[in-house]
């Protein structure tokens, strides 16, 4: 119980009781319903690849447990611009506060700038958060096989689908694969980091893909930082990517997407 993903899950219980003491669920949810505003994140991917190219889910994230501060000069409305201005299909943005110093802020800033779908990236493990990712305008959620067991996930699921949104579920091992199977969304997530050890490497997603049947869509998550690696997954027919250190680590995050889809 002592690897960083059960502490990160300790605490979002504790945020989501804290949460529930400032605000119903019912009134939440009155919100949520109310915008008419969603944009399609799997759509986004899909019209990418449709015209022969790369789909990049570009990620907003101002540091990791893993990595400490990746980027000094964090300004999500600008970075969510250029993103949008080289090519990015969709955004991720980390809302986790303690261990990725992200922010509410940050989605709805990276959002307002721009006509891409958004990701909240958090971990997610009660339906308050769901509704509250569309309160703040996420497009899609990201559901943790690592997390979660089947029966919770597909709650959070159809929670997530009942307020107009897309999933992408996040595997990293066969077991996780099984279970992400169940589920109803074509999105499915393969993280290259254990979020256990944070050991990374791309064989996860090349391991992976032999058992994953027709009409999934896979994403690459994770450790996806040099022009290569890019290639080697393409050759694979692996064409969405979910990438954040390699663009905040650079002076422009839109430049250094274009460059690593080799478009620059
Ligand atoms: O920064 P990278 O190595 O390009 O990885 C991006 C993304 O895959 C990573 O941030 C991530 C994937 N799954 C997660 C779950 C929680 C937090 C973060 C993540």
């Amino acid at each position: 119980m002592s690897d960083i993903l059960q502490k990160i899950l300790a605490v979002k219980a504790e945020e989501v009781t804290q949460a529930r003491l400032l605000r119903s669920e019912a009134d939440l949810l009155r919100e949520a319903q109310a915008r008419q505003d969603v944009r399609g994140f799997i759509q986004a991917i899909e019209n990418k690849i449709a015209a022969g190219k790369p789909a990049v889910i570009a990620e907003i994230k101002r540091a990791s447990p893993s990595k400490g501060i990746l980027r000094e000069n964090f300004a999500p409305s600008e970075i969510a611009a250029t993103y949008a201005a080289h090519g990015a299909a969709c955004l991720s943005v980390l809302t986790d506060v303690q261990f990725f110093q992200g922010s509410h802020d940050y989605l709805r800033q990276a959002r307002a700038v721009c006509p891409l779908p958004v990701l909240r990236k958090d971990f997610m493990i009660d339906p308050y958060q769901i509704i509250m990712a569309r309160a703040m305008g996420a497009d899609c959620v990201l559901l943790i096989a690592a997390a979660l067991g089947l029966s919770q996930l597909q709650e959070l699921e159809a929670c997530a689908l009942s307020l107009g949104m897309d999933v992408l579920i996040e595997v990293h091992d066969v077991d996780e694969l099984d279970i992400a199977l169940q589920l109803q969304t074509p999105l499915l997530g393969i993280n290259n980091r254990n979020l256990r050890t944070f050991e990374t490497s791309l064989q996860t997603t090349l391991e992976l893909l032999p058992r994953i049947p027709a009409g999934k869509r896979v994403v690459t998550e994770s450790g996806i930082l040099a022009p290569e690696d890019v290639q080697l997954m393409r050759s694979h027919e692996v064409h969405a990517f979910l990438i954040g250190e390699a663009f905040m680590r650079a002076t422009d995050p839109g430049v250094a997407l274009a460059e690593l889809m080799g478009q620059a």
